[in-house]
């Protein structure tokens, strides 16, 4: 992937500027393209860099600040914040969730998840339009005036001496619609498999990282695939972020879309409905076997026809 060369971040080719695809941007040319560009970005990545994306930066340091706080916190203490920190219901796969709406995030947070739900629905608008469907086709599943589901998960990255011998995070792919990705400083980490290479993700400051999951995958009948994706631990420095994971509620049933202009032979895969629920049952508790490459995206086959 290419470095944030002198151009700027958008001659990066995996950004995409939202400024541009907001309706009504200045020349409908410009939307148009950024359009195409999308379409082509998301099919060949399964993930995108967000640029312009309208999160005011102190809304944005305001999350950073509470999460590196919480990780100041003795252990004894962050346990009591969190009222779930170790319960079961509150882990999928080994790791911690917090529900938005929980504490401690929540003083700058009900702010953020404001801010990070119209994002990620402007974005879900977007792919449909770049795909020639109707705009609302993926949004409406989301529900997103009652009980659209967004989770969110801290990654912390110790510094790592040995990082040859471990990893970060296993492979896998997101088992959300969407999942929205900050990172707090531009550390390298994060390793997308294109052409069945691991990629670096050139990550510049102040961008957003969108990146489809399963979810995604199924509704949009397999054209926006969800990116097979790992963490490499960072070596000198620590690194943090944090992942917005944006779902439908778990019991809407989802299925493919109908078909827009593209023509119908192009589209191989055929999804079946699944009711979202027992989609995340059957990824989470098929996770074990996430880490050998025989495995990838194996879950998601309980979504085909
Ligand atoms: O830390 C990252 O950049 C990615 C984290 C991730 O893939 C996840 O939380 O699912
Ligand atoms: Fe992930």
């Amino acid at each position: 992937m290419e470095k944030c060369g002198e151009g700027g971040f958008n001659d990066l080719p995996m950004a995409i500027d939202v400024a541009k695809l907001r309706l009504g941007f200045e020349t409908d040319e410009g939307r148009a393209q950024e359009l195409a560009k999308l379409a082509a970005v998301a099919k060949e990545w399964g993930m995108f860099l967000v640029t312009n994306h309208g999160i005011p930066e102190p809304v944005l340091r305001g999350v950073k600040d509470v999460v590196k706080s919480f990780f100041q916190l003795s252990l004894e203490e962050k346990k009591a914040s969190l009222a779930s920190y170790m319960s079961n219901e509150n882990k999928e796969d080994g790791r911690n969730f917090l529900k938005a709406e929980d504490r401690p995030l929540v003083r700058v947070d009900r702010l953020t998840m404001k801010e990070a739900r119209k994002l990620c629905d402007e974005l879900l608008c977007a792919l449909a339009e770049a795909l020639s469907l109707e705009r609302n086709v993926f949004l409406q599943k989301f529900e997103p005036s009652k009980e659209s589901e967004v989770k969110v998960k801290v990654n912390y990255y110790p510094a790592c001496p040995r990082p040859e011998q471990v990893l970060g995070l296993p492979a896998h792919s997101d088992g959300s619609g969407l999942t929205l990705l900050m990172q707090f400083e531009s550390v390298a980490g994060l390793q997308v498999l294109k052409d069945m290479k691991w990629t670096t993700v050139s990550w510049p400051p102040d961008t957003l990282l969108l990146n489809f999951g399963d979810l995604l995958e199924i509704m949009s009948n397999g054209r926006l695939k969800s990116s097979w994706h790992r963490v490499m631990p960072p070596v000198g420095t620590d690194r943090t972020s944090i992942a917005l994971f944006y779902n439908p509620p778990p019991h809407v049933e989802i299925e493919p879309v109908p078909i827009g202009d593209e023509d119908k032979s192009s589209i191989e895969e055929e999804y079946k409905k699944v009711v979202v629920g027992e989609y995340l049952h059957h990824l989470y508790s098929s996770r074990s076997l996430a880490t050998s490459t025989a495995a990838i995206k194996q879950a998601i086959t309980f979504a085909k026809a």
